[in-house]
């Protein structure tokens, strides 16, 4: 076995399912006259995923700022991985992110990087892991989003759906606790929305990843949450309708005027009488 390298250290953090990674305690947040999260609280628990809807402008994308520590709320506090984020500085405020990957809206690749380099840009800058290392992982995580024979491509010579997993292989670099997806359907054709709605899938089911996904795309939602992923005995992964414990694991969380005005499953908000929610759902 030999001495772990600093690479298998990094990957080889404690993941105790069901502890909350994510708190917003009494979150407010205006810019200048302009409430946008007046008094907001959710827990995210190891392994769950939360899907993030609202009208545009609800502060959804505001939400992810506050996780990452771009933006830091007037009231209210956050909890990242357990570190209180509301109060941290810019250096301690690195180490957590760290742990939590971003996927973006349309991939964000760099045009002019490899897919290869494009998915291990940051460990490639790190002297501290040897070069076969680097290589070694890159090919794992892309081999999850069964990209490895692109490996040498350019983002351009790439399907639009391709550069959203590679952009999932990139943030799965470092085997974060937390993935965050902005948008990660969004013009994409129906077909090739399920093929990243697996991947999200997989990452909680597979990995114990716990996810927040910000999202318009109702069908994609729906889809994640009442979906589930297995290894089967010949090692393939497998996928099959969600078991009631695994429903439970996804909450839709819908932001209107500030609030939460809705937290619950898919089950739940299928079955909602609430004339907002309803016409958002129509
Ligand atoms: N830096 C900023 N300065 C001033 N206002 C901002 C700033 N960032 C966001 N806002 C405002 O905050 C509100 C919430 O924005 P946010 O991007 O969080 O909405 P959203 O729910 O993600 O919307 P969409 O679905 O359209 O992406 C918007 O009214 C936006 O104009």
């Amino acid at each position: 076995m030999g001495t772990p390298t600093p690479l298998e250290t990094r990957l080889s953090r404690v993941k105790t399912p069901g502890e909350p990674v994510i708190v917003f305690e009494r979150v407010f947040l205006a810019f200048g006259d302009n409430v946008i999260l007046k008094d907001i609280s959710f827990e995210l628990r190891a392994g769950y995923s939360k899907i993030f809807l609202g009208a545009s402008g609800a502060g959804k994308s505001t939400i992810l700022k506050l996780i990452l520590g771009l933006l830091k709320p007037q009231a209210g506090k956050i909890w990242v991985n357990g570190v209180r984020v509301d109060t941290l500085g810019e250096s301690d405020m690195m180490k957590v992110r760290d742990d939590v990957g971003m996927v973006f809206q349309e991939g964000a690749l760099f045009d002019s990087l490899s897919v290869r380099e494009n998915v291990g840009y940051k460990l490639y800058e790190e002297s501290d892991t040897p070069l076969e290392d680097v290589h070694r992982r890159v090919e794992e995580v892309l081999g999850w989003v069964e990209l490895e024979e692109h490996i040498d491509k350019m983002p351009s010579e790439l399907s639009g759906g391709q550069r959203r997993r590679v952009a999932i292989a990139r943030a799965m670099t470092f085997q974060p606790r937390i993935l965050l997806y902005d948008e990660p359907t969004t013009g994409l054709d129906p077909i090739t929305s399920i093929t990243i709605d697996d991947e999200i899938v997989k990452l909680r089911d597979i990995e114990g990843v716990s996810s927040l996904v910000v999202t318009h795309q109702l069908r994609d939602a729906f889809y994640v949450a009442e979906r589930m992923a297995f290894r089967g005995n010949d090692g393939r992964i497998q996928f099959v309708p969600a078991t009631p414990e695994k429903l439970a694991q996804t909450e839709f969380v819908m932001l209107r005027d500030g609030l939460i005005h809705f937290e619950g499953t898919a089950k739940e908000l299928r079955a909602t009488n609430d004339p907002y929610l309803a016409l958002f759902l129509s």
